[in-house]
C-alpha cells in the first residue's frame, strides 16, 4: 500500500488524501476531509500541515482493509516514535479485523518509512487555549463538555460528520459547534458490495486527528476526549495478541497519539481523555445530573451508521443493553425508559444479551461496552423485581458476585494523561 499524495486548500478547508493498493490491477482511492475554516485570515500553521501528514497515513486503514497487503510504505521519513504509531494503528487498531478475517500477518505488519532526514517540529505551546471537546452524541462526551463548561474553560464542542443525533446534542448544549466533514471514497462501498475483505477500523484515531487539526488551525487548546477506563481492556487474546474493539479509545493508543503529535507537529499538549480514570458506571452517574440532554443523547452505534442509521437507541444491541444497565441505578426507571424509548428490563428476550455482559458467555462482545465487573456492580445496585432483573440475579453464580467490588468500579483509577489543571477540575466535579 502506498500514499501517493495529499493536498490541502485553506480557502475551503478541503484536504484530499490519496491511496493506492498495488497489484495487477492497482486500486486507487481518495478520501476527502473538510475542516471548518476559521474566521478571518488565519494563516495555515506549520503544525497543521504536520498533523495532516499523520492523518493521511492513519485514515488509510479504511482502504488497507480491502486487501490486507503485506507491505505498507509511509509517504515520507518520520521519527521512530511516529513510525511506531503508524505500525500500532495498522496492527493493534486492525486486530479485530485481522481476527475476524483470520489474517494473522496483519498483526505482525511493520509500516515501512522511507530513509531521509526529518525536520524537527517547532514547539507550539497550546496548553492554555480553549479546549476543543469532541462530541459523539453519547453520554460520555456530554459529561466532559459539561465539566469543562462548569469549570469556566469555555469549551468548543466539535464533531466529525455530525448526524441528526450529534446536531441535536450540540443544539441542546446551546454552544456554537464547528464540524468537519469526512467523505470515504465511494469505491470502497462498491468493493464491499462485491465482497471485498471488510471489518472494523480504529475510527477514534481518525476522528482524533481531525479534531487536533481543527484545534491547531483555529488556535485552540488541547483536544479533550471522553474515553473511559474500560476502553483499554481487550476482548480476547488471539495468537498472543490482544484484540480490542475499542483499541483506539484505549490509554495505550492515547499515549502513542500524543507522542506522535508532539514529535511530528510540536504541540505541547495535544490531546487527552478527561474521563480516562472513570468507569462507564461512574460516567453514567455523572450523566444523570444533566436532564437537558434526555431527549437527544444516543449511544447506540446503529444510530451512527453511514447508511440506514436508526433514529436513536435500537433497544436491542449490546451497547443499548450496557448503557441501559449502567444508567439504571442512577435515575428513576421512568426517566430511563423515556431516554431509551424502550423498557429493556421488561423484555425477557433481552436476558441472553445481558448475561453476555455479565460474563456468563464466551467473551466481551465486540462493542463499546464496559467491563463485566461494571455490569455486575450495576445489577447489584438494583433491587426491584423487573422480570429481566429477576432472571439475571438467579443466573449469576455466587463467586461472580464476590469478585465484583462497588468500590473498585466507582473509585477513579488507572493511568491517565490528564494535565494537572484538568485533573483538578475533574476531581472537583466528582
Ligand atoms: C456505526 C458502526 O458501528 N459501524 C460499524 C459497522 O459498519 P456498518 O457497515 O454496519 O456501517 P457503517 O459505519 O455505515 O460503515 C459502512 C462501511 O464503511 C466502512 N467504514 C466506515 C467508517 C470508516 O471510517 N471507515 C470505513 O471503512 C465500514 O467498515 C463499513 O464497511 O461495522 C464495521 C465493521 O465491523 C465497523 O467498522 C463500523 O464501525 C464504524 C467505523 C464506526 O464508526 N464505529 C464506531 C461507532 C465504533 O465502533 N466505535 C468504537 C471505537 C472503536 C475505536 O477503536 O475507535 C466504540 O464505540 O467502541
Ligand atoms: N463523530 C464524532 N465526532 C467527534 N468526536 C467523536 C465522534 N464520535 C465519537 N467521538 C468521540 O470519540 C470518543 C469515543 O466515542 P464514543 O462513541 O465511545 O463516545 P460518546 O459518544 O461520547 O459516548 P458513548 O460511549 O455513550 O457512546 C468520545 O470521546 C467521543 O466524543
Amino acid at each position: 500500500m502506498r500514499f501517493p499524495s495529499y493536498a490541502f486548500d485553506p480557502t475551503t478547508g478541503v484536504a484530499t488524501f490519496d491511496y493506492v493498493l498495488d497489484g495487477p490491477e492497482p486500486l486507487r482511492f481518495t478520501e476527502t476531509i473538510t475542516l471548518p475554516v476559521p474566521p478571518g485570515d488565519r494563516a495555515v500553521p506549520a503544525a497543521l500541515s504536520r498533523v495532516l501528514e499523520l492523518l493521511h497515513v492513519v485514515a488509510g486503514v479504511s482502504y488497507y482493509k480491502v486487501g490486507a497487503p503485506a507491505r505498507v510504505v509511509a509517504p515520507r521519513p518520520v521519527a521512530p516514535a511516529v513510525a511506531g504509531y503508524f505500525t500500532a494503528i495498522y496492527t493493534q487498531g486492525l486486530a479485530e479485523y485481522a481476527y475476524r478475517n483470520q489474517l494473522p500477518h496483519v498483526l505482525s505488519l511493520v509500516v515501512e518509512v522511507p530513509d531521509g532526514d526529518v525536520e524537527p517540529a517547532e514547539p507550539v505551546d497550546n496548553s492554555h487555549g480553549r479546549p476543543l471537546s469532541a462530541v459523539g452524541g453519547g453520554k460520555d462526551s456530554i459529561v466532559t463538555l459539561e465539566i469543562l463548561r462548569a469549570a469556566g474553560l469555555d469549551p468548543v464542542p466539535f464533531s466529525v460528520n455530525p448526524n441528526p443525533v450529534i446536531q441535536n446534542v450540540n443544539a441542546a448544549s446551546g454552544l456554537p459547534s464547528p464540524a468537519a466533514r469526512r467523505r470515504l471514497d465511494p469505491r470502497l462501498f462498491e468493493l464491499n458490495k462485491a465482497g471485498a475483505l471488510n471489518g472494523h477500523i480504529p475510527v477514534t484515531a481518525i476522528n482524533s486527528l481531525i479534531a487536533i487539526a481543527t484545534a491547531v488551525w483555529h488556535g485552540l487548546g488541547p483536544v479533550v476526549m471522553s474515553n473511559e477506563r474500560s476502553a483499554s481492556d481487550p476482548n480476547l487474546i488471539w495468537n498472543g495478541h490482544e484484540v480490542n474493539h475499542q483499541w483506539s479509545k484505549g490509554v495505550a493508543a492515547e499515549g502513542l497519539l500524543r507522542t506522535a503529535v508532539t514529535t511530528h507537529a510540536g504541540l505541547t499538549e495535544p490531546y487527552f481523555s478527561l474521563l480516562r480514570s472513570l468507569s462507564e458506571l461512574h460516567i453514567a452517574q455523572l450523566f444523570a445530573r444533566h436532564t437537558q440532554y434526555d431527549d437527544v443523547v444516543t449511544s447506540c452505534n446503529k444510530a451512527f451508521k453511514l447508511h440506514d442509521p436508526t433514529v436513536r437507541w435500537c433497544g436491542d444491541c449490546p451497547k443499548c443493553r450496557f448503557v441501559y444497565l449502567a444508567m439504571a441505578p442512577a435515575m428513576p426507571r421512568a426517566r430511563l425508559n423515556k431516554i431509551f424509548g424502550h423498557d429493556l428490563f421488561a423484555d425477557e428476550a433481552q436476558v441472553p444479551g445481558f448475561l453476555e455482559l455479565l460474563g456468563i458467555d464466551a467473551h466481551k462482545p465486540f462493542e463499546c461496552v464496559g467491563e463485566v465487573e461494571e455490569s455486575l456492580v450495576a445489577l447489584s445496585m438494583l433491587d426491584d423485581d423487573a422480570p429481566v432483573l429477576v432472571a439475571l440475579r438467579s443466573a449469576v453464580p455466587a463467586e461472580a458476585w464476590a469478585a465484583a467490588s462497588r468500590d473498585d468500579v466507582l473509585t477513579p483509577g488507572g493511568p491517565t494523561y490528564v494535565p494537572a489543571a484538568y485533573a483538578k477540575i475533574l476531581t472537583d466535579a466528582l
